[in-house]
C-alpha cells in the first residue's frame, strides 16, 4: 500500500478542513491523521500561512502508531515491560520515510544487526501487513484509533499544564538540514510544541536508511506545499 496514492482523494478534504480551522478557530492545535501525512501537513501549513494564522507549534501529523509498533516489537524481543519502553521513530509516516531508531531505545538492550534489521522492517511494513491480512477489508483501525487517542490526549494534558509530556509527531522542524518537516520526539506544552528534541545520534545502519528517507520526504513535502499554495490562491 502506498499512502502517497491517497493524496488525490484526501488533499482537497484536508485543504477544506484546514481552511475552516483557519477561519473559525485559528488558535486550535491541528492534529492531522489523514494520509499521506508527509504531504498533508505541509499542505495545511501553506493554507494556514496564506490565511495569516500559521503557528508551526500548533500543527502536527500524527505518527504515534509508528511509535506504538516500534515499542511493541522492541518489548517483545527484549522482554522489557511495554509500559517502560520507548523507541524514537524518525522521519515521516510511510514505509521508507520512517526510521525507527532502535539504537536509542529505552531501556537500552544489545541487539544484533540482524535483529535490528528485522525489527526495522516489521515497523516499516506493518501497515502493508495489516492490509494484506484484511484482504480488501481496509487498513489498520483499532491500533490507529488507540494511537490517535494517545497523541491527542497528550496534547490535551500538555495544554492543561502537565509537565514532561513527550510524543513524536510530524511537524515543521529544523531537526534535519534542508527538510522543513520531520517527525521526532517533541516536548509538548501549553502552546503546542515547546521543544523539538531532535534526531539524536544514529547508528550507521539508521543513518543509511535516513538518506533514502530524506529523499522520499523531500518529494512528498514539496507535493503537499505545491497543492496547498495552489489551493489557497485559487
Ligand atoms: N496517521 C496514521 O497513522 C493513520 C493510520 C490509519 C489511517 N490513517 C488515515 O486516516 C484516514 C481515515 O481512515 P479511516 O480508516 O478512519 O477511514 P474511514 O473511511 O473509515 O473514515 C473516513 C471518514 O471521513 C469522513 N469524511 C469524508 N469526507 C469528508 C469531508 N469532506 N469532511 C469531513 N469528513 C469527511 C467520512 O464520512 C468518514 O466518516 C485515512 O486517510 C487513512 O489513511 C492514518
Ligand atoms: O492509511 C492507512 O490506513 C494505514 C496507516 O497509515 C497505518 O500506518 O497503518
Amino acid at each position: 500500500m502506498h499512502r502517497d496514492s491517497l493524496f488525490q482523494q484526501n488533499a482537497t478534504i484536508v485543504a477544506e478542513l484546514t481552511d475552516a480551522v483557519a477561519k473559525h478557530c485559528p488558535k486550535a492545535q491541528l492534529c492531522i491523521l489523514t494520509n499521506p501525512i508527509n504531504s498533508n501537513v505541509p499542505l495545511a501549513a501553506e493554507i494556514l500561512k496564506h490565511r495569516g494564522v500559521h503557528d508551526p507549534r500548533r500543527l502536527y501529523g500524527i505518527t504515534t502508531v509508528d511509535s506504538v509498533r516500534a515499542d511493541v516489537v522492541y518489548a517483545k524481543l527484549t522482554g522489557h515491560p511495554l509500559d517502560k519502553v520507548s523507541v524514537p521513530v524518525l522521519g515521516g509516516h510511510s514505509g521508507h520515510s520512517l526510521v525507527p531508531a532502535f539504537s536509542q531505545a529505552q531501556p537500552p538492550s544489545r541487539l544484533s544487526p540482524e535483529d535490528v534489521r528485522r525489527l526495522t522492517e516489521s515497523v516499516r511494513g506493518a501497515a502493508d501487513a495489516i492490509v494484506a491480512v484484511k484482504a480488501g477489508g481496509g487498513s489498520a483501525t483499532l491500533s490507529v484509533a488507540a494511537a490517535a487517542h494517545r497523541f491527542v490526549n497528550s496534547v490535551l494534558l500538555a495544554l492543561d499544564g502537565r509537565q514532561n509530556i513527550i510524543e513524536s509527531a510530524f511537524v515543521e522542524s529544523d531537526a534535519m538540514p534542508d527538510l522543513p518537516f520531520f517527525s521526532c520526539p517533541l516536548l509538548l506544552g501549553q502552546n503546542g510544541v515547546e521543544r523539538n528534541l531532535g534526531v539524536g545520534q544514529l547508528s550507521e545502519y539508521e543513518a543509511e536508511l535516513m538518506k533514502a528517507a530524506v529523499a522520499e520526504l523531500r518529494v512528498q513535502i514539496e507535493k503537499g506545499q505545491e497543492f496547498g499554495l495552489a489551493w489557497a490562491k485559487r
